[in-house]
């Protein structure tokens, strides 16, 4: 662990990532998004591809997928393909993601410990994820997740994803803490730009999806193999 610079008794409050951090949900994406192209007439993708484009919310994975597969388009061309088969691909998204949502996706090791340390420990919890909130809601809950957090945003929640920094200071308010005294564990610069632009200290996982870069390259405050650690560090507050 790598936590030196931050003091625990100045954390009040935490804000949680999902995709990544608490659940790996590849084989969820993979799944739902095989389907869409499957409905569209479209080749298939393998989840290595998806996993870097996993992130920014999913109007931004659709595009991304959709760019990937038209790929021998020429690329003024696949731009306009996009927009036009995008209305489809995201009906047909959210039907199938709705329909497997968790089924293909697990609990990382430590996180349950970690969330409950963390509970004990007498902090307001929130989830705060790029996913929409229709998807998160359920999947925490299919998850076991869902006691833990006193509220839950979306990507959809706010007029702005992370890494804008609107959504951490709308959810710092939400649980009446100050930026400086939430933490914020996530698992992509994502996360990190979010926090550091809204003034809270970021302590990222090292085994989820950091768009296929290296994460201890990305700016934070500590960098932790399991929520248990966190979880252990804070209980000493
Ligand atoms: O849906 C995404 O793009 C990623 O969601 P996250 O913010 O929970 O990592
Ligand atoms: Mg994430």
């Amino acid at each position: 662990m790598n936590l030196n610079t931050l003091n625990p008794s100045g954390v009040d409050a935490v804000i949680v990532d999902l995709d990544g951090t608490m659940v790996d949900t590849m084989g969820d994406f993979n799944e739902a998004l095989n389907r869409m192209l499957r409905d569209l007439s479209l080749p298939a993708i393998a989840a290595d591809q998806v996993e870097s484009m996993v992130g920014k919310g999913s109007e931004h994975l659709l595009r991304s997928v959709l760019k990937h597969v038209l790929a021998p388009v020429d690329q003024a061309q696949a731009a306009i393909k996009i927009e036009a088969l995008f209305p489809q691909a995201w009906a047909r998204y959210q039907h199938h993601y709705l329909e497997i949502n968790g089924s293909h996706s697990a609990v990382y090791p430590g996180v349950v410990q970690g969330l409950q340390a963390l509970q004990g420990a007498g902090l307001p919890l929130a989830c705060l994820t790029n996913k929409p909130l229709s998807f998160a809601q359920p999947l925490l809950q299919a998850k076991g997740l869902d006691g833990f957090f006193a509220r839950v945003f979306g990507g959809d929640s706010f007029e702005r994803k992370k890494p804008d920094p609107l959504p951490l200071v709308k959810t710092c308010e939400a649980l009446g803490s100050s930026a400086a005294s939430t933490l914020m564990l996530g698992d992509s610069s994502n996360d990190a730009q979010a926090a550091r632009a809204a003034g809270c200290p970021v302590v990222l996982v090292t085994y989820g999806y950091n768009h296929g870069q290296p994460v201890r390259n990305v700016d934070a405050d500590g960098y932790v193999d399991s929520l248990e650690e966190v979880g252990r560090w804070l209980a000493r507050r």
